[in-house]
């Protein structure tokens, strides 16, 4: 997979992405990084990226001629057409959903916004569509690339080493998810639940899914919602609601 990412920070990407899991998947040869900046495609002496709003009102915007001429040779650079995602607060709320079919893709460019944002006609132009990473204002789009980044990097073929792991993440399917616990078995905090030491893998899938339903229940009951459970599940989850009502 290629990632484009377009940033007036280029070495902020590339050092997100530099670590752990992502790191090693671009090691790996699975994620190719590449870091476009606007102000290399920028005219004057000062190389101009932004300017005022039009209309009036604070702050500037990125201008839209930097920005094509960026995309252009961002485009040029592969023959492979690129999926272009402008990161910014008016786009769709990222879910695991979205991070799996941005993943299936075979490139992404991902466009960070700074100041007030982009040039609409940019948008309009060139964005097939914009992502959002939660309902608040960055300084940069670029924390949010690196969350795009980071996520589709870890579900691409032999970057986990333990491949069933990522089918075992929060959200896989649709639920939050479960606690875990190592050594010491006995600690001033607490003590593993005795049914992860018993070796019944069954129980212990049981377990582990009675208490994803369950947080998930307590924590964001929003991904139930109009969520048929399977009569398994359904009576998984009441036990647990018995269980912690006593
Ligand atoms: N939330 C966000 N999810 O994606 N991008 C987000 C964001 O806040 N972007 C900034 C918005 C103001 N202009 C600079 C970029």
């Amino acid at each position: 997979m290629r990632i484009d990412v377009v940033s007036l920070f280029p070495d902020f990407i590339e050092r997100c992405a530099g670590f752990g899991v992502t790191g090693r998947a671009r090691e790996r040869g699975l994620v190719s990084l590449h870091a476009w900046n606007p102000r290399d495609y920028a005219e004057g002496n000062y190389r101009k990226v932004d300017d005022r709003t039009f209309g009036g009102g604070p702050g500037m915007v990125m201008l839209v001629e930097p920005l094509r001429r960026c995309l252009a040779a961002m485009r040029r650079a592969d023959p492979q057409p690129a999926h272009v995602v402008h990161l910014s607060p008016q786009g769709r709320r990222l879910d695991q959903r979205k991070v799996r079919e941005l993943a299936a893709r075979p490139r992404l460019a991902l466009l960070c916004g700074r100041y007030e944002g982009v040039d609409e006609r940019l948008v309009q132009a060139e964005v097939d569509e914009e992502l959002s990473i939660g309902d608040y204002v960055l300084s940069g789009g670029e924390l949010a690339a690196a969350v795009v980044v980071d996520a589709v990097a870890r579900l691409q073929d032999g970057a986990l080493n333990d491949a069933a792991s990522a089918a075992q993440d929060s959200f896989e399917d649709g639920l939050l998810d479960c606690p875990h616990y190592s050594h010491p078995v006995e600690h001033p905090y607490g003590t593993v639940p005795e049914v992860l030491r018993s070796g019944n893998h069954a129980a212990i899938a049981r377990w582990r899914r009675q208490q994803a339903l369950g947080r998930t229940w307590e924590r964001r009951p929003d991904l139930l919602a109009g969520r048929d459970l399977s009569r398994q599940d359904a009576a998984l989850l009441e036990a647990y609601l018995r269980g912690r009502d006593g």
